[in-house]
């Protein structure tokens, strides 16, 4: 629909049809064209009726003398050359004198002046709203009602270009008797006060901020399936414009009315159904259009880049906030969609080889370059590459043996960190050699490297040691001097390669190779990953000797990198890790980047899972007194009893404690997937090769999903699947993803760490030091807990 062609329509705000026949929100302009002249001025609305608006929007306030005349505040100080309130001068002989402070020196206008000029035929397709301000009396009113009555057979016609814009309830009774013909519109900025108190309103103008949140979105519905359209105020700005097109608001109110006219009429027009022919061919081309959805506007070539600060978690939030459960920004000219709601996320997780999304991330180069979209699983793209490498990785971890061997090495692991805690403790003074203080983010973040390290290569990675020593007096004679200096470069090379991954996804090439910053950090980190990349491949070589040179009688290990080496070959250590459409050994490459991938996605997932399992522990102490009531009704008293594998199902509070844990903190804050073809959820469509980002903090903690979403309460997790029991919405747990991508590691991270919080908790009393503290955490891959101290005593003292 045309902007100019609007005559036909009548500005009803009650009636459905006025905001369901149009394609964008109609333009008002607030006090005028008040960006260019004086608000609230003759001129102001002659520019903005010129500029092309749909309606003005202006306020009113009674004098002494009892005219009704044109202004915002109640008092002449701001704006005008006058002083005092309205309400205790005349405008006869007084206020008409005055002009605006602003140039052009403009009079002041009464209601009357302003009647006139809309009543001209040349403007009679312009609408109107009158601002009553909360503070006025109602009688304002029915000085309001004799004015327009006064202008006789006009009116009829002209009443229903007004709408009453009210703040507060007091005027409705006034409105409905001495106004009746005129629809009421709510003005305000409570979502809450506008449901309360104006449930019979015709419509809503609400402060842009409250209408464009996300509860906002419900508002927006509710308001429309009643047939009442929503306008916003007061929007000047182009990202702001563009949502509340994309939220279905139907007026916007701004004071910069010929740029609004003109965004509005390209927008207008490059949204329009565009047909291209061939040139010469005859042939038609229909180009598809792609609903934009509400978002931050684009800036050309860089988009909404220069808007992101920090994890893009925290924009996430941001833009959940401003835009809704599903938006979008503009990465350069990369689209990316952001879902923050479990059912729009239906499609994305199904869990079907045909699945749409089965793709984790859009082309990168730079992942290119660090070599892990074709080989490994998380950021494989190679659709026949991942299947075979999840296939093998995902048999090899879950298998029966593995899951056993991941609980007698977290013990073996455990106990030999208890030696360090207690060497340190002798160590340290003033504590009676009762309790010993640690910081247990940084034990466990190297402890789990450790555990992770000895499942996958059955090596030491000493990480936990080489701490103990940088901590301790005396270094350990446990392992030789020149494996820890080894396994210490490794750890860091390690840690290297996890900030290349991010650094490589989310940095464009142009900036890596000319911006000199950013040149020198990826030419440093991409040596680290040939580092790595050289020194796995070494191990798997090595490995591959050792497994030759093993007589056949002799078992090997099962370990994860042996059983990837033998499968499918005459030494195959594994049971039903192949099947018939998977027959051919792995080549070094696939099981370098395969070990790889366990110890990238592994260790900070579970060693901070772990963490912020410990603090929120430390300040629920009924939720750790029930916990340690079901660890007792399993191993009883005697806290060294070995822990089985078969022991840790029976923790089901333990369970939906580590559950509602990850849910509060979401430790993978964003999920990735990209449309393999053009696809739709509600009614936005976009192309083949968007990026989707689901936002698991916003899914974990949607008021739509969960009760007292904020709550800390583990029991909400229990009793799932019994009549009348817990029932958890489809895809609102998100901790390890959903569909044929979900984390294989699932079961292994929960294994380790129910036995991490056995052997933790049956042992030693633990509390927080600083229990009032808010945990402190930052964003890595993953949000990662930081210096989180723990005092430990041991149970038996
Ligand atoms: C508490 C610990 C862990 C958490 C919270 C976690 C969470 C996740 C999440 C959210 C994903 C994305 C899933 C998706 O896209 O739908 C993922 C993927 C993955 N995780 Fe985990 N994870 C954990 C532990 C582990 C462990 C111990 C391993 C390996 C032994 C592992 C290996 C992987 C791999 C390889 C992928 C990529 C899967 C694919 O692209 O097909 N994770 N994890």
């Amino acid at each position: 629909m045309n902007i100019m062609n609007m005559e036909s329509q009548i500005f009803s705000p009650g009636s459905c049809d006025f905001w369901m026949s149009k394609t964008r929100p109609f333009i008002v302009g607030h006090r005028g064209a008040s960006a260019e002249y004086p608000e609230n001025t003759i001129l102001s609305i002659k520019q903005a009726i010129a500029d092309g608006v749909n309606a003005i929007e202006f306020d009113i306030h009674s004098t002494l003398d009892n005219e009704l005349i044109i202004m915002h505040d109640p008092s002449l100080d701001r704006t005008t050359t006058g002083s005092g309130m309205i309400s205790s001068r005349n405008y006869f002989g007084d206020i008409e004198f005055f002009t605006t402070k602003e140039e052009p020196h403009c009079s002041i206008p009464r209601f009357q002046d302003v009647l006139d000029l809309l009543l001209k035929a040349e403007n009679s397709h312009v609408w109107v709203v009158i601002d009553i301000k909360m503070y006025l009396s109602p009688e304002i009113l029915v000085t309001l009602s004799k004015i327009l009555k006064s202008y006789n057979e006009d009116l009829s016609v002209f009443s229903k270009r007004i709408s009453l814009g009210i703040w507060h309830p007091k005027f409705i009774s006034y409105a409905k008797t001495y106004l009746p013909e005129i629809p009421i519109v709510h003005i305000g900025v409570s979502l809450k006060i506008a449901r309360n108190y104006f449930a019979d309103a015709d419509g809503y103008n609400l402060n842009y901020i409250a209408v464009s949140g996300h509860e906002g979105q419900n508002f927006i519905k509710e308001a429309h399936n009643k047939g009442k359209p929503v306008f916003a105020w007061t929007v000047n700005k182009e990202d702001r414009a563009k949502n509340c097109h994309n939220l279905g608001i139907d007026a916007i109110m701004t004071d910069k009315t010929k740029f609004f006219v003109d965004f509005f009429k390209k927008f207008e027009n490059e949204n329009e159904q565009e047909e291209e022919y061939g040139e010469g061919t005859g042939l038609v081309i229909e180009r598809r259009k792609y609903r934009p959805l509400p978002g931050p506007f684009p800036l050309p070539f860089v988009g909404n880049r220069l808007q992101y600060r920090g994890h893009p978690a925290t924009w996430a939030k941001r833009l959940q906030e401003e835009y809704g459960d599903i938006c979008e920004i503009y990465m350069g000219n990369e689209r990316h969609i952001w879902i923050s709601r479990a059912d729009l996320v239906e499609k994305i997780f199904r869990p079907s080889l045909n699945n749409n999304y089965l793709i984790r991330i859009t082309p990168r180069e730079g992942l290119d370059e660090i070599d892990v979209t074709t080989k490994g699983i998380t950021f494989n793209r190679s659709l026949d590459s991942w299947i075979f490498n999840r296939r093998f990785f995902n048999q090899a971890i879950s298998s029966l043996n593995f899951m056993k061997q991941s609980v007698i090495r977290t013990q073996n692991l455990f106990e030999e960190m208890e030696d360090y805690w207690r060497e340190l403790k002798l160590q340290t003074e003033n504590t009676s050699g009762k309790e010993f203080t640690l910081n247990i983010s940084e034990w466990m973040i190297r402890f789990t490297t450790d555990v992770i390290f000895i499942l996958t290569t059955n090596k030491r990675a000493y990480s936990f040691a080489n701490y103990f020593n940088q901590l301790s007096n005396t270094k350990t004679k446990q392992h030789s001097e020149i494996e820890m200096i080894e396994s210490e470069n490794l750890i860091k090379n390690i840690r290297s390669w996890l900030h290349a991954l991010q650094f490589f996804m989310d940095t464009p090439s142009l900036w890596r190779e000319y911006i000199p910053n950013f040149k020198k950090r990826s030419e440093y980190l991409k040596s680290e990953v040939d580092r790595l990349n050289n020194t796995f491949m070494e191990l798997v070589k090595q490995r591959r000797k050792e497994i030759e040179m093993t007589p056949e009688d002799e078992q090997l290990m099962p370990d994860m990198l042996t059983m990837l080496l033998t499968v499918n070959t005459p030494r195959d250590i594994t049971t039903k890790l192949a099947d018939e459409h998977h027959t051919r050994p792995l080549s070094d490459e696939e099981v370098r980047g395969n070990i790889l991938e366990v110890i990238s996605a592994g260790v900070d997932t579970t060693a901070n899972t772990f963490c912020f399992i410990v603090y929120h522990l430390g300040r629920y102490p009924d939720v750790k007194e029930k916990m340690l009531q079901e660890f007792n009704s399993v191993f009883g008293d005697d806290l060294s009893r070995q822990i089985e594998y078969e022991d840790l199902n029976k923790l089901v509070y333990c369970d939906a404690i580590i559950k509602e844990v990850s849910r509060l903190m979401s430790i993978v804050p964003v999920i990735f997937r990209m449309s393999i073809n053009e696809d739709e959820i509600i009614r936005y469509n976009f192309p083949a090769g968007t990026q989707i980002n689901v936002n698991t903090p916003a899914i974990h903690t949607h008021p739509k999903h969960w009760k007292d979403p904020e709550k800390f309460d583990p029991s909400r997790f229990l009793n799932q699947g019994v009549p009348g029991g817990n029932r958890i919405a489809k895809n609102s747990l998100l901790i390890f993803g959903g569909g044929l991508r979900m984390c294989p590691g699932k079961n292994l991270a929960m294994t380790e760490l129910k036995t991490l919080m056995v052997l933790l908790y049956r042992k030693y009393d633990v509390d927080l030091v600083n229990i009032n503290e808010p945990v402190k955490y930052h964003y890595s891959i993953v949000k990662s807990c930081d210096d989180l101290m723990i005092r430990i005593k041991d149970k038996k003292q």
